[in-house]
């Protein structure tokens, strides 16, 4: 048969509203076989990397050198911030703590949302936790890409898969995707709340830099909203913390490949602050919404050093929000004003057949 049934529905059955709360995904373990899984997943996807040639070249480059080479590096990366303990890639700890709390949260505020976590890359997947889902009877669907700022690499590639996923269901949910939350207050709020925190321990620095994942510069020529909406997350952090334009400072970082990537970057930014008189920097990347690779070793240490080789004096890394009681409140919010109408509905039976199915039987 084509398409699945939805196997745990019975006509009459209550349905519900569901969430699945996407992230980026991360290797099952810090080895190069599992780095070499999760890159080649990664990598392949036309979203991610957009070549401008063919993708039979692409295809060509990624498995013949970029595939020998990197899982061995990025396995050591990985290793150095792994939770032996069990926890694993910080990564994944973070986002399932995230949806616990959200899941807590909502179940507090007698709201009835049943959730569900995947990643975009790796475990647990996008169709597990669409069929986790569809068992539990969820006929609306919202989607919650962990992804502050809209990017067609990241946020795009979670409404592929999902969509993807949903094309073989007989009875897909009225879905809704949340595409961004880059300027929402509440998120502004929790970001300003989490750097006024991280002042009171360590005073306030001569700049603050704001650091995100970058893209090719060709996607925001080609129209990609990314670079502009990590510009208005910065202002408008920036203005909430009473900053102006010479105490901060927006920088894009993760360059991957040959081509120019957004400006200015976070590495050579940092290289070059001691010699303008900036001994002390803090730095913070809104656009993760857990620690990750990205933060927890590329910042907090790799480029930590580039800052104090080139004479800097006190550096420090402002954690993500992770699951900090003002973000899972945000995130919450936005789960709600985003099913609102979708909750003021009486709760759904419209089975108008389900005496006639009784007979049938
Ligand atoms: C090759 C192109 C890449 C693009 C474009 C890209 C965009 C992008 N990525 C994130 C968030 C994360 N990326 C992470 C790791 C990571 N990113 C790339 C490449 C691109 N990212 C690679 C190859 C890797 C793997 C690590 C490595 O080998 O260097 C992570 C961390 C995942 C983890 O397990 O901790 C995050 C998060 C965003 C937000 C973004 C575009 C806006
Ligand atoms: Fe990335
Ligand atoms: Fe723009």
């Amino acid at each position: 048969m084509k398409y699945k049934n939805t196997t745990a529905y019975q006509h009459g059955d209550k349905l519900k509203i569901g969430v699945l709360l996407v992230n980026l995904g991360t290797p099952d373990a810090p080895t190069k076989k599992a780095l070499k899984i999760y890159l080649k997943e990664f990598l392949s996807d036309p979203r991610v990397v957009e070549p401008t040639f063919p993708r039979w070249v692409w295809w060509l480059i990624l498995n013949g050198i970029i595939l020998n080479i990197r899982p061995k590096r990025s396995a050591a990366a990985y290793a150095s911030i792994w939770n032996e303990a069990g926890a694993g890639s910080p990564l994944l700890a973070i986002s399932k703590q995230q949806h616990q709390a959200i899941s807590a949260e909502l179940n507090n505020n007698n709201i009835e949302i049943v959730t569900e976590l995947a990643m975009r890359y790796g475990n647990p997947s996008i169709k597990s936790g669409l069929e986790k889902l569809k068992v539990q009877n969820v006929d609306r669907l919202l989607v919650l890409p962990l992804y502050p700022q809209y990017s067609a690499s990241t946020t795009a590639s979670i409404f592929d898969a999902v969509s993807s996923e949903l094309q073989s269901w007989r009875l897909i949910p009225e879905t809704r995707f949340i595409n961004h939350y880059h300027d929402h207050a509440g998120y502004i709020d929790a970001l300003a709340h989490s750097v006024k925190n991280h002042w009171q321990v360590h005073g306030q620095p001569d700049q603050l830099l704001m650091s995100f994942h970058g893209v090719p510069k060709r996607y925001l020529i080609n129209g990609d909203p990314y670079h502009c909406e990590c510009h208005k997350t910065g202002r408008l952090l920036a203005e909430k913390l009473g900053l102006n334009k010479d105490q901060y400072r927006v920088t894009f970082q993760s360059i991957f490949g040959r081509e120019e990537w957004l400006k200015p970057y976070t590495m050579d930014t940092l290289k070059a602050l001691p010699a303008e008189g900036n001994k002390h920097v803090q730095i913070i990347c809104p656009g993760f919404a857990s620690d990750c690779l990205e933060t927890l070793e590329e910042i907090a240490v790799e480029n930590k050093g580039y800052f104090i080789e080139a004479g800097g004096q006190e550096f420090s890394y402002i954690p993500a929000l992770n699951d900090q009681p003002d973000h899972i409140k945000f995130l919450t919010k936005l789960v709600t004003e985003h099913t609102k109408t979708w909750l003021n509905q009486t709760p759904i039976d419209h089975c108008e057949t389900k005496n006639l199915f009784k007979n049938m039987n």
